[in-house]
């Protein structure tokens, strides 16, 4: 059985009993190592929880030598870590596709995930429409495609979760193009990057899909004992010292619930303020009344 199991999203301790009653039968289990980490545990603190050795599954490894993951996965049972949900944000359908292909069985036991766990902001989780990854830019390479999306969401008042980049076990580009496999520090995109490459993006579209003064929320280490929320316009929050990763932020959607504004409130400097950026933003991008078709109007 290739068992895919959730972690959650901090500690030791939030796998699921189901989750590690199974890993207790495996005799191989892999941590997916490049999407996200667990933040209050190390490699160590897992193996000795488990009482199991741990292997990490880089990016390749699990896109392009699945092999080693599913060997004997029809004899022995394996498990496939994965933290928050294994279906949350990454999915990992490709995976459970090529296991299926192998007629291997599959077990997924689910966890908490960031895009659920998003809700402990305040925003309402029918309110969001789709989520958008921010990747790192760099001089040459500055992708936008996400920008549409959040144009999308906000033509119909939802909100936007962003998932900032995560770089892990990545090589620099000499290192690679002279076949050296050296490792660059792993890099977690903060709530000010991420909110200077959105002010970016609106100034060189120009198409407004939201402003400087747009309100969001940011959303740090969901699920540890620091976990941290900060209201603000996307500007102020391009200023705002994060700290230790990991990070999300919520740009505001214009059907926000009086009660959704009370919450974040909560965690803005100037309450007075936020509210008007709330109020400001509500009016900027109310959308154009309805006018009903006339009768003479062919269909
Ligand atoms: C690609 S997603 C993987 C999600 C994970 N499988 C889950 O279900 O939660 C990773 C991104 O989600 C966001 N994220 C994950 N866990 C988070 C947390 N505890 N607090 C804030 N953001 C988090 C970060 O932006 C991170 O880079």
């Amino acid at each position: 059985m290739l068992y895919l199991i959730g972690l959650g999203l901090s500690y030791t301790s939030d796998i699921t009993v189901r989750g590690l009653e199974a890993i207790k039968k495996c005799s191989r289990v892999y941590l997916e190592h490049y999407t996200s980490i667990l933040m209050a545990a190390s490699l160590e603190e897992l193996e000795e929880f488990y009482g199991k050795k741990v292997s990490l599954a880089d990016r390749e490894m699990v896109e392009s030598g699945c092999e080693e993951i599913l060997r004997d996965a029809d004899k022995e049972d394996v498990a496939f870590l994965v933290v928050g949900d294994p279906f949350g944000a990454t999915t990992h359908t490709d995976l459970v596709l090529r296991a299926k292909k192998q007629q291997l069985p599959v077990e997924v036991i689910h966890n908490a995930s960031v895009m659920n766990a998003v809700g402990s902001c305040g925003l309402q989780l029918y309110n969001f429409g789709q989520t958008v990854s921010m990747v790192f830019f760099t001089d040459s390479w500055r992708p936008d495609s996400w920008y549409d999306k959040i144009w999308e969401n906000r033509k119909i008042g939802l909100h936007t979760l962003v998932l900032l980049d995560i770089k892990v076990k990545e090589q620099s580009i000499e290192n690679m193009a002279r076949g050296r496999l050296i490792y660059e520090p792993p890099r977690y995109m903060s709530i000010s990057q991420c909110c200077e490459q959105l002010l970016e993006i609106e100034e060189n579209r120009g198409t407004k899909a939201y402003t400087p003064n747009t309100p969001a929320v940011a959303i740090s280490r969901l699920g540890s004992a620091n976990q941290t929320f900060k209201s603000g316009t996307i500007e102020e929050l391009s200023q705002y010292d994060s700290g230790e990763p990991l990070h999300s932020l919520v740009i505001l959607g214009r059907q926000c619930h009086e009660l959704e504004i009370e919450y974040l409130l909560e965690f803005a400097e100037s309450k007075d303020a936020f509210r008007q950026a709330v109020i400001q933003d509500q009016e900027y991008f109310k959308p154009a009344p309805w006018v009903p078709p006339s009768e003479d109007q062919d269909f």
